[in-house]
């Protein structure tokens, strides 16, 4: 079964290579690397505020929207989940 970080990474890919009418992930490339980094800060946020008042399903989903951002993030820098994989690995005690 694929892994769905890694599915999602390769959606997100095609959608910055192809930058398809209609697309969210095209939307936001289209407003700069800034305008994620921002975006990837307020979905932090988010999950802090739902991790302190909202319950455990709203930590779920703003969890969910917090990575799907950071992976547009790590693709618009041209970083690859693997990259990110070997660092926790390099760590990892
Ligand atoms: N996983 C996601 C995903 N998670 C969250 N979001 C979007 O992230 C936004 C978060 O909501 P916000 O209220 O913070 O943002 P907003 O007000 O809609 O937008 P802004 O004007 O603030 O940027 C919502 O519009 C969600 O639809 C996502 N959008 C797309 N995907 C997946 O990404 C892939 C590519 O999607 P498209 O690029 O839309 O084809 C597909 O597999 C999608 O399922």
């Amino acid at each position: 079964m694929t892994d769905v970080l890694e599915e999602l990474s390769g959606i997100i890919a095609q959608r910055l290579r192809e930058m398809p009418e209609g697309s969210y992930t095209a939307s936001l490339a289209k407003k700069g690397k800034g305008y994620v980094a921002r975006k990837v800060g307020e979905e932090a946020v988010e999950v802090v505020v739902a991790s302190l008042s909202e319950g455990r399903e709203r930590v779920v989903s703003e969890t969910a929207d917090l990575i799907y951002h950071l992976l547009v993030l790590l693709a618009m820098e041209g970083i690859s989940l693997d990259e990110v994989r070997d660092e926790l690995r390099r760590r990892m005690k």
